[in-house]
């Protein structure tokens, strides 16, 4: 048994250092249903998150301050200050818990900005869970749902990164189980053009081209669309090279544009498959970013 006082220490230590992924987003099938009043869209998406992402550690600091350092593949292209989203996350939490102590961070940014996977969003949500966890603070799910979608619609969605079928502008989320999908091989491939969410919705036609079913994976496959590639498209033109290449990959059984591009996706029946799919596209095509990864299990 070590002595009190060290156990005492070992304590402290747990609580006031954490980490948190900040799980890449995936819209399996998006369907934009109309625009709204207020500039948003209601939508209809099946969200699953990938089993990787950025990393976001932390630990508490008694000077009142929230401070951010970058780094990783992606850090460069984000800035550390006040129009970070993590920034503006902690900024909000600590407000909204009247919390007078503040935060070192560090994010690990391995995910492509303004991609379509939420890079973001789950940063965002990545900072409220840690800080709720450095800070001890606790929070109904609902008021913390509201708080983060003051950040960001995808940010409710984020902060459990289980599979969801969402609607309304982003903050209805419903639980969705597809037992086929749990832990199935995922390859993300974005061709190296950053895509401003706003923009693309705005290139929507607003044409209203149905419901979402999603109740078994045939009818997501079949039935399921992005509406939004189309204004993807025009903006980006090789987001149809990298659509046509994924769906001749052997082994995919579903490939698509995920949220606002450019990323898209292709899920594979075995992890052999999605390996040599990402071999022979890294080989062709040197500059586009690939991640090899797995639909996340809670
Ligand atoms: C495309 C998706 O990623 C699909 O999951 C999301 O709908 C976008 O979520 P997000 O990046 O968190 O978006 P926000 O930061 O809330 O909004 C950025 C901009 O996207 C547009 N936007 C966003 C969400 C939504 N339901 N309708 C919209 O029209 C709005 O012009 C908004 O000003
Ligand atoms: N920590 C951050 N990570 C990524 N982008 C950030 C961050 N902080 C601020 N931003 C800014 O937010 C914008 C959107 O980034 P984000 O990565 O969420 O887009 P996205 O991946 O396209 O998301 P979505 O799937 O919701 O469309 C970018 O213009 C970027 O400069």
């Amino acid at each position: 048994m070590p002595p009190p006082e060290f156990e005492m220490i070992q304590n402290i230590n747990i609580d006031m250092q954490a980490t948190e992924i900040a799980y890449a987003k995936i819209n399996l099938a998006l369907h934009v249903r109309s625009r709204r009043p207020d500039g948003y869209h209601a939508l209809e998406s099946l969200f699953v998150f990938a089993q990787d992402g950025d990393r976001l550690d932390g630990r508490v600091t008694e000077s009142g301050a929230v401070t951010l350092h970058t780094d990783g593949p992606f850090g460069t292209e984000i800035t550390e200050d006040a129009d970070n989203l993590v920034v503006k996350a902690a900024a909000a939490l600590r407000s909204y818990l009247g919390e007078s102590r503040g935060a070192a961070l560090r994010l690990t940014k391995n995910l492509p900005v303004a991609s379509g996977i939420g890079g973001g969003s789950a940063d965002t949500a990545a900072t409220l869970r840690l800080l709720m966890r450095l800070w001890d603070a606790k929070i109904e799910r609902a008021k913390l749902e509201e708080l983060a979608l003051t950040i960001g619609s995808d940010v409710p969605a984020c902060l459990a990164s289980t599979t969801r079928l969402v609607r309304g502008r982003g903050e209805l989320l419903e639980d969705h189980d597809l037992p086929e999908l749990a832990g199935a091989p995922l390859l993300l491939v974005n061709p190296g053009v950053a895509l401003s969410t706003g923009r693309v919705f705005a290139g929507w036609d607003g044409m209203d081209r149905g419901a979402l079913v999603a109740d078994n994976l045939k009818e997501l496959c079949v039935g399921g669309r992005n509406d939004l590639e189309p204004a993807a498209r025009r903006e980006a033109p090789v987001i149809a090279d990298v659509l046509t290449r994924l769906a001749q990959c052997q082994g995919q059984f579903l490939s698509r544009m995920s949220g606002s591009g450019a990323t898209c996706f292709a899920l594979f029946e075995t992890e052999d498959t999605m390996r040599a799919a990402a071999q022979a596209l890294r080989a062709e095509y040197p500059i586009w970013w690939i991640m090899e990864t797995r639909i996340r299990t809670a």
